[in-house]
Order: structure tokens, then sequence, then C-alpha cells
């Protein structure tokens, strides 16, 4: 598959988010700060998939020239049917003006102690991890993904899955109706 063709807009000015970006398409996004619409913690799938779409619509919306909006949404949710514990989640979302596609990154155990402190005290999961591994700006690095597993697992590359996923449809002819 060739990716080279096609311009993405991302719907952030985060490192994580934009080295998955390149990662994932060969290319340097335009990245542009723009609303998720939700909150800053989502705390639902529903949440994190509509935080994603609103960046991926505004993205496109605010730079014309690209083909292609990504929105990449961190969040969180609770599996009440199988586990009874919460998920940190990664979703993209890919939108070229008229066809909308989801990629949905690895969904992570999040500590009871984590997600009981985000509800109790209103924090975001960056204010934990950073916290307890004595660091700042670790959702712009290897994220919570990066601290759990002792650096096995980062968050570039789970979105970077989440955007193959998500943009896969745009360029292969397997999609087409
Ligand atoms: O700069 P933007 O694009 O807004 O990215 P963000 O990391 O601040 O925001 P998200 O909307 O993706 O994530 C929602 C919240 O969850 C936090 N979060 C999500 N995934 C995380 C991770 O892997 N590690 C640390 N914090 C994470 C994040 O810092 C936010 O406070």
């Amino acid at each position: 598959m060739n990716h080279a063709p096609l311009r993405y807009a991302l719907g952030t000015q985060n490192e994580a988010k934009r080295l998955a970006v390149q990662k994932a398409t060969g290319t340097d996004p335009i990245c542009l700060s723009v609303p998720s619409g939700v909150s800053g913690q989502p705390m639902s799938e529903e949440e994190t998939i509509t935080g994603a779409i609103n960046r991926a619509k505004a993205a496109l919306a605010s730079a014309p020239h690209a083909d292609i909006g990504l929105g990449l949404e961190g969040g969180l949710m609770y599996d009440r049917e199988f586990t009874q514990q919460w998920y940190l989640i990664s979703v993209c979302a890919a939108w070229n003006g008229s066809e909308l596609y989801l990629g949905k990154g690895l969904a992570f155990p999040l500590p009871r102690q984590a997600a009981e402190r985000i509800m109790a005290e209103g924090i975001e999961l960056n204010v934990v991890i950073d916290e307890w591994g004595q660091t700042t700006g670790s959702n712009h690095r290897g994220g919570a993904y990066a601290f759990l597993t002792g650096g096995r697992v980062n968050r570039a590359d789970v979105f970077c899955e989440a955007v193959i996923a998500a943009t896969t449809p745009f360029l292969s002819r397997l999609y087409t109706n």
C-alpha cells in the first residue's frame, strides 16, 4: 500500500499522537489544536469515540488541503459485563469528508487505585501516571502503557495501530463499494 499521496490533518499537537501518525502513514501530518468536544477525561468508550470523531472532523475542516482528518482520543471505559474493571483505550477516527472509519487500539486494564482517584478527585489519567512515575508530560511520550508495562508497550505504538486500522479503508481497493 502506498500512503504517500495522501495529506493527513491531525487534530492535536500531542507528540505521541503525531509520532503515531508519522509511523502509520510515513508522512508528517498537519497538526492542529482542535476541541474534542468531550470532557478532558473521557469515561466511556462512547465518549472516547465521540472525541476522536469530533477531532477528525474539526481537523479536516481546518485544513482544507488535507485529504483525511484524523482524531486520536484516549479514554477510560468500565467493563461491567465480564471483568468489572476499568480499561485505558485509544481510538482513532479517520474522516475524508464523506466516509468515517474507526481504529481501536489496545485496551489495557487500569489499576483500580488509578480509576478510583480519577473519579474521586476529578483528575485526569496523566496526572496519576506522572505522579506515580515522577514524570511530567507522560501523555506526550510512552503514556500509561509504557509506565504499566515497563516500556514494553508505548502510547505512540498503540495509536499507530489504531491509525493503520482507521486509514486502511481509504488506501485499499478492497473497501470500495
Ligand atoms: O494533547 P491531546 O491531544 O489533548 O492529548 P491528551 O493526552 O491530553 O488527551 P486525550 O484526550 O487523548 O486523553 C484524555 C485524558 O487521558 C489521559 N491519557 C490518555 N491516555 C493516556 C496515557 O496513555 N498515558 C497518560 N495519560 C493518558 C490524557 O492525558 C488526558 O488527560
